[in-house]
């Protein structure tokens, strides 16, 4: 469905970043980019979403160019989730996930009762109708998230790219998050993610791609590249994976930093 081959991009202040990188997106995957800082993560879900311009290979979605399809299209076809920063804008909640309906009904024209109605629906799906009325700048981190995702689901796009989903929210929020996701990909979309917690791969990710300065170092199932030693180098410190009992039915794995 969506199709990565061989793309490689620079900024111009610094010369090339990623290089020769290739991946597949299918129906229902979720796939998570594990990097170290500065790897080019950001930079490559800015590539996917054709804010940065590739230098070459191209990427494709249903076999079809980006740079071949309308900006319209494009925003059809995949939606960004950014993190929950917050705005000083008093927009309501409501304002903000009817704003996923702006590729289709154009930038300049009103919203109309059917946009709105969509919004709605979305709120109910992620199961925050209660915010609908809320300042976005006086919600929570978690509650900025869920209405973001909510702000995507109205965009009726099939593919999601979220960059740090997670970051900087407690342990619920992060698996309330997390769960959204995961029936997400079970409803028929896609996710690429990118994550600076290993374990996420693990909870619900079925693709996981490994970076580093700028290269696709790994890719595979958790189970395949999410090891000690590949994890040891990515980040330079010891890892470890070890596995737990979930208590309802396999063995779950698990990342340690180790100090030591
Ligand atoms: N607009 C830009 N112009 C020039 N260099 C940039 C620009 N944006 C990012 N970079 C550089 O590109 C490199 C990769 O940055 P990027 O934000 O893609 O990494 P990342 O893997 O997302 O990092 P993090 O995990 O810290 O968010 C960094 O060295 C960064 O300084």
């Amino acid at each position: 469905m969506f199709a990565v081959e061989n793309i490689s991009f620079g900024y111009p202040s610094s010369g090339s970043l990623l290089t020769d990188l290739s991946f597949t997106i299918n129906k229902g995957d979720v796939a998570c980019l594990l990097g170290p800082n500065g790897a080019g993560k950001t930079t490559l879900l800015r590539c996917l979403l054709g804010i940065n311009k590739v230098q070459s290979g191209s990427i494709k979605i249903k076999g079809r160019r980006i740079g071949d399809i309308t900006a319209k299209e494009l925003a059809c076809a995949m939606a960004y989730v950014p993190q929950a920063a917050t705005t000083v804008f008093p927009h309501r909640v409501l304002d903000i996930v009817v704003m996923g309906r702006t590729p289709h009904v154009g930038f300049t024209a009103v919203p109309t009762d059917e946009d709105y109605a969509m919004a709605e629906e979305s709120l109910a799906e992620l199961g925050i109708s209660h915010l609908a009325d809320c300042q976005f700048s006086r919600i929570s981190g978690g509650e900025r998230q869920l209405t973001l995702i909510a702000r995507a689901l109205t965009q009726r796009a099939e593919l999601f790219i979220m960059d740090e989903p997670t970051s900087s929210l407690d342990y619920g929020n992060q698996v309330r998050i997390l769960r959204v996701i995961d029936k997400l990909a079970k409803q028929g979309y896609s996710i690429i993610m990118t994550s600076h917690f290993p374990n996420h791969a693990f909870l619900l990710c079925n693709k996981v791609l490994i970076m580093k300065n700028g290269k696709i170092t790994a890719m595979g199932t958790p189970e395949e590249v999410v090891t000690d030693q590949i994890l040891s180098e990515l980040y330079t410190t010891k890892v470890r994976i070890v596995e737990l009992d979930d208590g309802v039915s396999d063995k779950l794995k698990v990342c340690v930093p180790m100090l030591t």
